[in-house]
């Protein structure tokens, strides 16, 4: 991959569509514009041009927006031409381009890559866009805009500059102490400042689990015995025809999961085999596996449709909330009694069905009143902020000043590497991979 080379890519999605935007980006743009469009169009106006191949047959109309770098997404000369979005018109115009001298298709992210590349974005805010170009629920385009628009690396920045200060006077210290002859003064503020850092950083950390229920959704499974009509949930509450569902009780033997977007959040709900004694080695194994994400749950739907099927003896990794559910109350062949159930449901007759949404909707994290969604949503920001706390609890509890020093330097450095400061080379053709091209 070479970094001089101009680069081109459909940057809008499917075809056909009503508009494609094709962009460009890079030192030839400027000359394959001309050569594309006739004159290089006023920088950052949209202006309506024909486009033709060097031959001078027309390819299309359409509108040709130049942005000379510095001051553009890249930070280099980039270009967009918003065709018409059909197949062989957008087809055509990539051919031309890649006519061109200098000019090759870019792979993918590396728009954003080169972007990062010349101090338009650091790594967070190229994260938070990769997220939210993926982003389905309200929630997850929240999380993903706090950092792709720099929310969340202003909060790195400051505690990077809390930190720097701290080492600056320590440094102060250490140079001037055997002058001074007074080893061990930097003052209360500094060590009480970088006391209340690293709560501030553990306080964050403390986050990650509700970024990532944010990111990958809440994970609820429906559990109970055979029959008792999971499988039907799950298909009444995607509103699909998902699971296989028969009167024979031993039917679903595969974990089947699907993803519900509720109340703004992603929710991923987890249909599992029937749990009982059995010694059909088939359905043995969809009741390991049923265990399996039971212990990877966030909440249980427990079912039966009886008052004693409720028996739950499951190995439950975490404290996790259980919602009992009573189904089939179509039949009237049980009585219930209020206190025997969370909610009463019936899929055929649909009744209740509004009931357990709500109870769900009560499980769901509550962010009213949060101005902020600034928080750790990847493992990498994790390790890195838990790398920084550790040092800085060095830092603080060790005794030697220069020893301090040395730990404190290890904390920047952890946090810088969230924000790409500091040495993240190997991280790069990790993260840029996660996008699409044209991105
Ligand atoms: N047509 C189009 N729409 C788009 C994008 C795009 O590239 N093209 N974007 C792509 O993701 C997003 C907007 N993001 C952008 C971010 C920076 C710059 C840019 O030109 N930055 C310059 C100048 C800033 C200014 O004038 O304020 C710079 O940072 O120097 C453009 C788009 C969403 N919409
Ligand atoms: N009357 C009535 N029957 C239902 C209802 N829900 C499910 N059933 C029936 O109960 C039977 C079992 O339903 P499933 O959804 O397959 O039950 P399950 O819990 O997934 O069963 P296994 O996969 O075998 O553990 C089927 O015959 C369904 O038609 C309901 O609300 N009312
Ligand atoms: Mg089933």
């Amino acid at each position: 991959m070479q970094f001089t080379d101009t680069i081109y890519a459909l940057s809008s999605g499917g075809l056909p569509a009503g508009v494609a935007v094709i962009r460009i980006s890079g030192s030839a743009t400027a000359e394959a514009i001309v050569q594309l469009c006739g004159a290089l169009p006023r920088p950052r106006t949209a202006s309506l041009r024909t486009i033709r191949t060097r031959n001078g047959e027309v390819l299309d109309s359409g509108l040709v927006i130049y942005f000379p770098g510095p001051g553009s997404f890249t930070g280099e000369d980039c270009c967009e031409l918003q065709v018409h979005g059909g197949r062989a018109v957008v087809h055509a115009v990539l051919d031309a381009l890649a006519g061109f001298e200098g000019l090759r298709h870019a792979e993918a992210g590396e728009f954003s890559r080169r972007a990062f590349q010349n101090g338009k974005m650091d790594l967070v805010e190229v994260e938070g866009l990769a997220d939210l170009i993926t982003a389905e629920t309200e929630m997850q385009r929240r999380l993903a805009i706090e950092q792709s628009s720099g929310g969340q690396s202003a909060l790195y920045q400051g505690w990077a500059r809390r930190l720097t200060h701290a080492r600056a006077m320590i440094e102060a210290e250490l140079d001037f102490a055997d002058e001074e002859d007074v080893p061990g003064s930097v003052g209360d503020t500094i060590w009480s400042d970088l006391e209340k850092l690293r709560a501030d950083i553990e306080a964050h950390v403390d986050q990650a689990g509700l970024a990532e229920i944010i990111r990958d959704g809440l994970k609820i499974v429906i559990a109970g015995e055979p029959n008792a009509g999971k499988s039907s949930l799950l298909n009444a509450l995607a509103k699909r025809d998902i699971a296989i569902v028969t009167e024979i009780a031993g039917t679903t033997r595969d974990v089947l999961a699907v993803d519900l977007s509720l109340a703004g959040f992603s929710v991923k709900l987890f249909d599992t085999a029937g749990l009982r004694e059995t010694n059909e080695i088939v359905e043995r194994e969809g009741i390991r596996r049923a265990r399996e994400v039971i212990g990877h749950a966030d909440l249980i739907l427990l079912l039966s449709e009886k008052p004693d099927g409720f028996v739950w003896d499951e190995p439950v990794g975490k404290n996790v909330p259980v919602i009992r559910v009573a189904t089939k109350t179509d039949r009237n062949e049980m009585t219930w009694s209020p206190e025997q159930a969370d909610v009463f449901l019936s899929t055929k007759t649909g009744d209740g069905i509004a009931d357990l949404l709500d109870c769900l909707k009560a499980h769901l994290p509550d962010l009213a009143g949060r101005t902020s969604l600034a928080m750790p949503s990847r493992k990498r920001h994790v390790d890195c902020l838990k790398q920084a706390s550790a040092a800085l609890w060095l830092g603080l509890t060790a005794t030697g000043l220069d020893i301090k020093a040395e730990q404190l330097r290890l904390a920047s450095d952890a946090l810088g590497r969230i924000t790409g400061r500091v040495d993240v080379e190997n991280l790069l053709d990790v993260i840029f991979s996660e996008f699409c091209i044209g991105k």
